[in-house]
């Protein structure tokens, strides 16, 4: 797949999931809830203010007759009730609405009624890029600063994605600073690490070099320039980033410097997790919606 069009091209002929929203009452969510629901991806249950959804519905057209709605006081207990809508299997996707990204998480990882399952969760976007790909940018979202094993879970999410886009043998570039490893630069030796488990078969499923840049990952023409001959370089179908900071800057990069589309879910959970910025578009809203869809077939 090179574009979100083509996504749903494929995701238009599974059959419709049902999504539960955390703290639903907010123009962009229900933009995407209600344009997802008229092609055929989804029905909705929207937990949170009543009164405020139902405004906000009425005034962007939306029939609300085949959602149903939850009523809540607060975000904690919008992000609760729609966690156990999963774990319940009432839902089979979970949508993060108007509330911050910790506080749902918080509610994910409960040990009650959240949605662990033992693997790690991370969050993985894909973006339409300027290479005629799609390419997916892990972890802008979860895991703060991510050791070895973490980052190793976190290909292993990003890679059950790739494969539902269609990539079944992602090239992976574990983003540094630099190309070299560099002692004193924690992200290069991770990097020679996955490069060498990669090597040797003990990471499966992927082709996974670094340290690379982001340049060089991303543009033939950079590692042509650069000299860095790697089975990767210029080729990155996902892009592993050191640690959160780098991520959600980059995430934020695309969005709004290089203004590229994007979608972002978390994987690992019992159930795929639709996760936007709050301040992203509905039609990124959207797409998230679209890619979890995919996703849940994993
Ligand atoms: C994938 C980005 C998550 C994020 O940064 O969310 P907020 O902007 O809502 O904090």
């Amino acid at each position: 797949m090179r574009t979100f069009e083509e996504m749903y091209n494929y995701v238009k002929d599974l059959p419709p999931k049902t999504i539960a929203v955390a703290q639903a009452a907010d123009e962009d969510v229900l933009e995407a809830i209600k344009e997802a629901h008229e092609r055929g991806i989804v029905k909705a249950i929207l937990v949170g203010d009543k009164e405020k959804i139902e405004r906000i519905a009425s005034s962007i057209s939306m029939d609300l007759k085949d959602h149903e709605i939850i009523d809540t006081k607060n975000n904690l207990e919008a992000c609760r009730e729609a966690v156990k809508l999963v774990s319940e299997g009432k839902a089979d996707i979970l949508m993060k609405g108007l509330v911050q990204t910790a506080e749902i998480l918080r509610v994910v990882l409960d040990k009650e009624i959240g949605l662990r399952t033992g693997r790690t969760l991370s969050h993985v976007a894909v973006f339409e890029s300027p290479y005629n790909r799609l390419i997916l940018l892990t972890d802008a979202a979860m895991n703060i600063a991510p050791d070895l094993k973490g980052k190793i879970d976190i290909i292993l999410n990003a890679v059950d994605v790739a494969r539902q886009i269609g990539i079944d043998a992602p090239r992976v570039a574990v983003l540094g600073a630099v190309e070299t490893v560099n002692p004193d630069m924690q992200a290069t030796l991770d990097a020679a690490i996955l490069s060498k488990m990669s090597e040797r078969g003990q990471i499966k499923g992927a082709i996974i070099d670094g340290p690379l840049a982001l340049d060089n990952a991303l543009s033939v023409e950079a590692a042509r320039h650069k000299g860095i001959i790697s089975p990767v370089a210029g080729n990155a179908d996902i892009l592993l980033v050191p640690d959160i900071e780098a991520g959600n800057m980059l995430y934020k990069a695309i969005t709004y410097i290089a203004q590229r589309r994007i979608a972002g879910i978390i994987m690992g959970a019992k159930s795929p997790i639709v996760l936007t910025s709050r301040a992203d578009s509905s039609e990124a809203k959207f797409n998230s919606i679209m890619l979890a869809s995919l996703a849940s077939n994993v």
